[in-house]
């Protein structure tokens, strides 16, 4: 008889309509990646049991909801799975991603979900953010469930061209976050820092990001 007291949870079954919405014509890209993560995610230690549930509408769809907010290249600061810099990788292809991971087993995964996906605008680097050699050369970073905004200034801004943009996707907390960076803020030159929702109307649960102009 099955042990059922140690079944992997079920994973959420796709929102109607809404990946073919969001993802177009790239959608069954996404469903790859959804059914690559949700095979393999927990027993490489990726994306805990009680995410499968909601592995659509919390985590891969939460992140394409960002994706027209980017432009150039793009770097993707604790990439982990490839939350979010896979999926927009997945809904942008006109746009250039770096994901930066420091693990290098996640960036083991990484690598081959490129692969495997056949992305040709993704390079993975391993390294830590604060050890990033090529100074502030893109046009924007993002960063989800890596840390507060606070520590992440210091870990995201200096990777941005003058003029580019630090874009973070955040949960309900993100104007306490702001508020509670002041210093940094001063510190790194950011201005317009704003808190904008993306997705509304189309994806279960709208994405908050916090924006910010660097220098
Ligand atoms: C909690 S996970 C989040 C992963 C993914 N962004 C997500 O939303 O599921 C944090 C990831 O950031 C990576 N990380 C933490 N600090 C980092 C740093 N300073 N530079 C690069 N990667 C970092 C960790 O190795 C881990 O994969």
């Amino acid at each position: 008889m099955a042990d059922v007291s140690r079944e992997t949870p079920l994973v959420e079954a796709e929102p109607d309509g809404v990946v073919d919405a969001v993802f177009g014509a790239r959608a069954d890209l996404a469903r790859q990646y959804t059914d690559a993560l949700a095979q393999h995610g927990e027993e490489r230690g990726l994306i805990g049991p009680l995410e499968l549930p909601r592995l659509w509408s919390r985590h891969i769809l939460n992140c394409a909801a960002a994706a027209p907010l980017f432009d150039g290249r793009v770097g993707d600061v604790g990439s982990g799975a490839g939350l979010p810099g896979l999926v927009l990788a997945i809904a942008r292809p006109d746009v250039e991603w770096v994901l930066i991971e420091t693990m290098e087993r996640r960036v083991t995964w990484l690598t081959e979900q490129v692969d495997s996906l056949g992305l040709d605008n993704v390079e993975v680097v391993r390294t830590r953010a604060e050890e990033w050699n090529r100074g502030p050369t893109l046009d924007a970073v993002t960063a989800r469930a890596v840390s507060a905004f606070r520590t992440l200034i210091p870990l995201t801004a200096p990777l941005v061209r003058d003029g580019g943009e630090v874009i973070l996707l955040k949960g309900a907390n993100a104007q306490a976050e702001i508020d509670a960076a002041e210093k940094a803020i001063r510190r790194f030159r950011l201005s317009d820092v704003s808190v904008q929702v993306v997705g509304e109307g189309v994806i279960p649960e709208p994405t908050r990001v916090i924006r910010a102009r660097v220098r």
